[in-house]
């Protein structure tokens, strides 16, 4: 038994349509280390965002199982799954989905309210990671006073709030310049070794993925390793 914080097995998701069964995933299998930080590279329609839902719970695959911490999702009721996300999943979104009416310490203090934390506790963490993120400053904007790349800064320091063991990204710097970009992936890459969190992180960007432990693609509904060509 693999005590992977995440892990997928012979996972399978079809989608039915009118025109017929479209099966995506086909016996996927994908283990995250702790610590552990792995590029997720494949064309578009290939199954990206089914395979991140299905590891972040959003969605139960038709067969094949999903492993959190060694613990089967499917056997877990739905409030069980609800709770491993709000615990122990951090999701980075491609549009981050940030909460207009509050404030970005707000924005990051919410989730750990939901899972137990003092309002006083949450602030003060929200406040760090804002510091972290490069974002001192900008602790009391609203979503709608914060640029592109500031808000999926605040983005991605709220996936972080819960000290999530697993953190599941999309494109996490898509909308960032080179620099910014650059930075804001060195620092997600110290909270992800520094905490031990295992990270699957769909790119299209090359040499984002360069940075990551190692790269994997979908072929033919499975998960298979890209190796480096330098
Ligand atoms: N709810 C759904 N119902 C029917 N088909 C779906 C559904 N969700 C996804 N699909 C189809 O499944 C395939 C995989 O979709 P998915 O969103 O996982 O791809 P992706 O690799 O993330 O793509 P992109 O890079 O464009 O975001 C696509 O052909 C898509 O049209």
């Amino acid at each position: 038994m693999s005590d992977a914080p995440l892990r997928l097995a012979a996972v399978e998701r079809r989608y039915r349509s009118e025109a017929g069964d479209l099966p995506v995933l086909r016996g996927a299998d994908l283990d995250i280390a702790a610590g552990e930080i792995v590029a997720l590279v494949a064309p578009s329609g290939t199954g990206k965002s089914t395979l991140l839902h299905l590891a972040g719970l959003l969605e139960k695959p038709d067969a094949g199982e999903v492993f959190v911490d060694g613990r089967a999702a499917g056997s877990l009721s739905d409030d069980g799954r609800t709770a491993i996300r709000r615990t122990t999943i951090g999701f980075v979104y491609q549009f981050h989905h940030l909460l207009p009416e509050f404030t970005a310490e707000e924005n990051i203090a919410l989730p750990q309210m939901a899972a137990g934390a003092s309002r006083r506790d949450a602030l003060a963490r929200a406040r760090d990671l804002l510091a972290a993120f490069g974002l001192t400053g900008r602790e009391s904007h609203r979503p709608g006073k914060l640029s592109g790349g500031e808000q999926q800064r605040v983005a991605i320091a709220r996936a972080l709030a819960n000290r999530p063991r697993i953190l599941l990204a999309d494109e996490p710097t898509g909308n960032l310049d080179v620099g910014t970009s650059d930075r804001v992936f060195a620092e997600l890459l110290e909270q992800v070794r520094g905490h031990g969190v295992a990270a699957l992180v769909a790119t299209h960007n090359p040499a984002l993925a360069r940075r990551m432990d190692r790269i994997v693609t979908l072929a033919e509904g499975r998960v298979v390793p890209v190796v480096g060509e330098d």
